[in-house]
């Protein structure tokens, strides 16, 4: 037999065969857009680490949410920005009935009852401190305390119509507990999206940026409840109790750096499986393509795809919108 009896560049010499062997293909409805909604009406504030997103007014939301929808995007993620003096010790905002993320989910709904909502429910937007949870004296984020502010923060959520609820904060438990309170109100079709394996990285700054949690902040970090950085195996057991507890999908954030752990998450568990593909790592690619040293479309098509061939069911991503328009040939 002659040498090579196998030619692997065979299949690839054409577009056609090309297309017949790919195995995954990114397409508009495996993309969730990420906003982040602020006070007021026609305002848009840019977010000077993430060139190209802006904070939007509800009524600038609306017109996102009409964009998503005509693209084919089934979902629209969603956090606020409120005004600095809604914060508390408490986060109380963060379950009273009328505030921002209520309102806005209520016109959105109106609007557009089709496009899927995902409300965060962590309290970092809300507390004086920047943390996702309430502290202790000593600033030790306390875990039943949280929960229980977690599960007001869902219920308020879920009556102002959010399709899934998405925490964001790392506490134990608090999936179950949120799930037994949102069945005892009689909301047994809101989704809970975990955020199951959420490590402690520093590619959120600019989202801490965007939702006003930087500064209060400070020199804090979340390491006392987001997952270290070196562990993998961890995040299966943070998995399997999310979805013992009742999650409907489980996520894996930030992204990019842990396309090695979404690809473990999707293979013991085979459950809906999200990916956060996180501010740092959009602000990473356009400041790059800004600079002209990287082709944006190319490279964020490659990296979306990337999430999909490692496991990703659904991408939650600040370039949904550009993305979608690329991949129709806009
Ligand atoms: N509950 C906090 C929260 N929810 C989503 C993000 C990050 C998203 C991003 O960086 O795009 C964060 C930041 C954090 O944990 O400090
Ligand atoms: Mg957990």
């Amino acid at each position: 037999m002659s040498f090579p009896a196998i030619r692997m560049r065979r299949m690839r010499r054409d577009a056609f065969s090309r297309a017949l062997m790919r195995e995954h293909t990114l397409l508009p409805s495996d993309l969730i857009m990420v906003a982040f909604v602020i006070e007021g009406e026609g305002q848009r504030e840019s977010v000077p680490s993430m060139p190209g997103v802006a904070r939007l007014s509800i009524d600038e939301l609306v017109k996102l949410a009409g964009e998503c929808v005509r693209l084919g995007i089934p979902a629209l993620a969603l956090f606020p920005s409120p005004d600095p003096s809604v914060k508390s010790e408490d986060a109380a905002e963060a379950w009273n009935p009328d505030n921002l993320m209520h309102r806005a989910t209520r016109a959105l709904k109106a609007t557009y009852p089709q496009l899927g909502l995902i409300g965060d429910v962590a309290l970092d937007p809300y507390t004086t401190h920047g943390q996702d949870g309430l502290i202790d004296a000593h600033g030790y984020v306390m875990n039943e305390p949280t929960v229980e502010a977690l599960v007001k923060m869902s219920l308020a959520q879920a009556d102002a119509g959010m399709d899934f609820v998405a925490p964001s904060d790392m506490m134990d438990g608090r999936i179950g507990t949120i799930r037994d309170a949102l069945e005892a109100a009689g909301h047994i079709h809101t989704r809970i999206l975990a955020y199951s394996a959420k490590y402690a990285s520093s590619f959120y700054g600019p989202f801490r940026d965007a939702v006003g949690s930087a500064a209060n902040l400070g020199k804090g970090n979340k390491h006392t409840y987001q997952m270290d950085v070196g562990n993998s195996d961890e995040a299966l057991r943070e998995v399997e109790l999310d979805l013992a507890e009742g999650a409907d999908a489980v996520m894996v954030k930030p992204g990019m750096p842990y396309l090695d752990v979404l690809r473990r998450v999707k293979d013991a568990f085979g459950a809906p499986t999200f990916v956060y593909q996180v501010s740092g790592e959009y602000a990473m690619l356009k400041a790059a393509a800004q600079n002209g040293w990287l082709d944006e479309r190319a490279v964020v098509l490659e990296s979306l795809t990337a999430f999909k061939r490692a496991g990703a069911d659904a991408i939650l991503t600040y370039y949904a919108i550009d993305a979608a328009r690329w991949l129709r040939g806009e």
